[in-house]
């Protein structure tokens, strides 16, 4: 039976199945002191907000967002549920505990999202609640009844944060020029919206490990809020070193997945990223994301193939993704490389 790293004990050294081998552990590719941006969403004007949106989502695909509307007690609340889900005695969530990666709500542990390729088995330093939270009616009935501030939470938490993510596709569909409800149609972002849990405990060893190791969310756009504890890295588009993204109270971290990629035809980058552990304080951080229902068609938007720009991807549908990101361990190139037109 599995055993959660979040079991209450404070580990005195890494136990063998969580090190890397040498050149997979963190610090074997240089940090870099590059700062993502970071995009003032209360600003007054709308074009330079929309501008920011566009150079972050050119050169990262990630940014903070500031002054987004969700209330700072509502994220602050949201917070504290969800970390005390994770001190919860073992017994309690593992009985949300599954191996089958399509269950909602499921507890699991150590696992990152090359699930089907993972030859190595190398554990990562992580602890997941996976729920579904959109539409609600769909799925607060499920939600961990434990602790019993969580329900109350989710609730207006995932709501609010839908908010600003279809405000975030709004300013984004008229940066690159589309119409601005173009993410509004074809079920793009009416796909369950999904929200991962992740709990990472102090590790003794931080050298040796990973909490989450790198890759690009699949989805179309991912809202992440964190607990102010440092962890998150990604890299700027065309390589470089990891860069630290540096938790700004009360901010949200927003990336955007391959379907926005796919969808922008290029223009904007799918970001890539990783979790490093740390020694002193435990981190949770909680991805919404939005995603494109399963027999949705996604293709680049027409408006930006038009006057002879060919388009970089044939058309699929979002389930044919899905199936071919489980199956490539996520690695970006090779999955792009499935759905780019040849000729
Ligand atoms: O913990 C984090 O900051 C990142 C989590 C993440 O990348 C994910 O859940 O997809
Ligand atoms: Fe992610």
């Amino acid at each position: 039976m599995a055993e959660p790293l979040s079991n209450g004990d404070a580990y005195q050294s890494v136990p063998e199945a969580y090190v890397f081998p040498e050149h997979k552990r963190p610090g074997s590719s240089p940090s870099s002191a590059a700062a993502i941006p970071v995009v003032d969403l209360g600003g007054d004007d709308p074009d330079r907000i929309v501008k920011q949106i566009i150079d972050a989502g050119r050169e990262f695909g990630m940014f903070q967002v500031i002054n987004h509307g969700v209330p700072e007690q509502l994220m602050s609340e949201m917070m504290s549920s969800a970390e005390e889900f994770f001190r919860l005695p073992t017994e309690e969530k593992m009985a949300l505990y599954s191996t089958d990666s399509k269950k909602l709500p499921r507890f699991h542990t150590s696992l990152g999202y090359d699930l089907e390729n993972d030859h190595e088995k190398v554990l990562y330093w992580r602890d997941c609640l996976k729920l579904g939270c959109y539409p609600l009616e769909q799925f607060r009935h499920q939600w961990p009844e434990k602790p019993a501030s969580l329900r109350a939470s989710l609730e207006a938490y995932t709501t609010a944060v839908r908010a600003v993510a279809l405000r975030l596709l709004r300013l984004t569909a008229a940066g690159l020029g589309l119409d601005e409800v173009h993410f509004e149609e074809g079920g793009l972002i009416t796909g369950p919206m999904l929200m991962n849990v992740n709990h990472y405990v102090p590790c003794p060893d931080p050298s040796l490990t990973l909490g989450l190791g790198s890759h690009c969310d699949p989805n179309i756009i991912t809202v992440l809020m964190e607990n102010g504890v440092r962890g998150l890295q990604t890299r700027r588009r065309g390589g470089g070193g990891w860069v630290d993204v540096e938790p700004l109270p009360g901010a949200l971290v927003v990336n955007f997945g391959h379907q926005m990629e796919v969808i922008s035809n290029g223009a904007l980058w799918s970001d890539e990223h990783r979790v490093v552990t740390n020694a002193r304080a435990a981190r949770t951080s909680l991805a919404v994301f939005v995603m494109p229902e399963m027999g949705s068609v996604v293709s680049p938007a027409l408006g930006l193939v038009a006057g002879g720009k060919a388009p970089l991807y044939r058309p699929y549908t979002y389930q044919e993704f899905l199936g071919a990101f489980l199956a490539t361990a996520a690695d970006r190139d090779t999955i792009l490389a499935h759905f780019q037109n040849k000729d």
